[in-house]
């Protein structure tokens, strides 16, 4: 489903310095699959998930999704495709502290301006789904750190994506809020989400759900 074929990726800072982020990286990720990319800090890792989620293009290489090459997509393409196929969790949750917490998880839809009583279906479905229906109208500030965490799970879901792209999820939680989260994993994965996690928390290493981890080293997969 996912497939990243001798992908290099440089940043070019300047004209006499270029950062090469990855180097000939080559991998597959299967529908359904919950793979954990790991690595040290600056190893590649959030590079990988800029381009699955074609947020980035790729220096040079192929990355394909479900048969298409997304690495050529024009731009306007690109946040289509997002749009539809792509669910991202951010460590700091990027909520919108001013808004409520129906507007912050029906805000991936805005784009697509579905029916109201589309949005509201989706709505109440993912809601329900992450127990959180009960907030729905409070804002988003006032809520604590494992309701605002289970609303940016439903808004990650919210438009129902194939792929749910996770940068260290849990860098700002304590261990009973990242556990929280990887049963919340749990739901997704029976779901047949394809799920990504760029992350160094050993919380995920040999962990049940983990089908697979692929370590990184200076932006090659080791
Ligand atoms: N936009 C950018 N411009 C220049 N260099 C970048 C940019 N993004 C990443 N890099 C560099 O590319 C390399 C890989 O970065 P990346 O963010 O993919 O690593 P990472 O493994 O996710 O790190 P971390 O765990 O710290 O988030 C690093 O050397 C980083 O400094």
């Amino acid at each position: 489903m996912i497939e990243l074929k001798n992908v290099t990726k440089s940043y070019e800072i300047n004209k006499s310095n270029i950062v090469t982020a990855l180097n000939s990286v080559s991998m597959k990720i299967d529908e359904g699959e919950l793979v954990v990319i790991k690595g040290a800090s600056g190893s590649g890792k959030s590079s990988i998930l800029s381009l699955i989620a074609a947020l980035s293009k790729p220096t040079t290489g192929e990355v394909i999704v479900d048969a298409k090459q997304i690495s050529k997509l024009p731009d306007n393409f690109a946040s289509e495709y997002r749009r539809d196929n792509i669910g991202f969790v951010f460590q700091k949750y990027n909520l919108i502290t001013t808004l409520s917490v129906k507007e912050n998880i029906l805000l991936p839809l805005v784009p697509l301006n579905p029916d109201a009583d589309e949005a509201d279906a989706k709505l109440h479905k993912v809601m329900e789904m992450f127990k959180i229906s009960h907030k729905k109208d409070a804002i988003i500030k006032n809520l604590s750190g494992g309701e605002q965490q289970r609303v940016a799970i439903a808004r990650a879901n919210v438009n129902e994506p194939k792929i749910i792209i996770a940068d260290e999820p849990t860098a700002n939680l304590d261990e009973k809020l990242s556990l929280h989260f990887i049963e919340m994993l749990r739901k997704l994965k029976k779901l047949n989400k394809t799920i990504v996690i760029a992350t160094h928390d050993p919380l995920f290493f040999d962990l049940d759900i983990v089908d697979r981890e692929i370590e990184m080293h200076n932006g090659v997969v080791i």
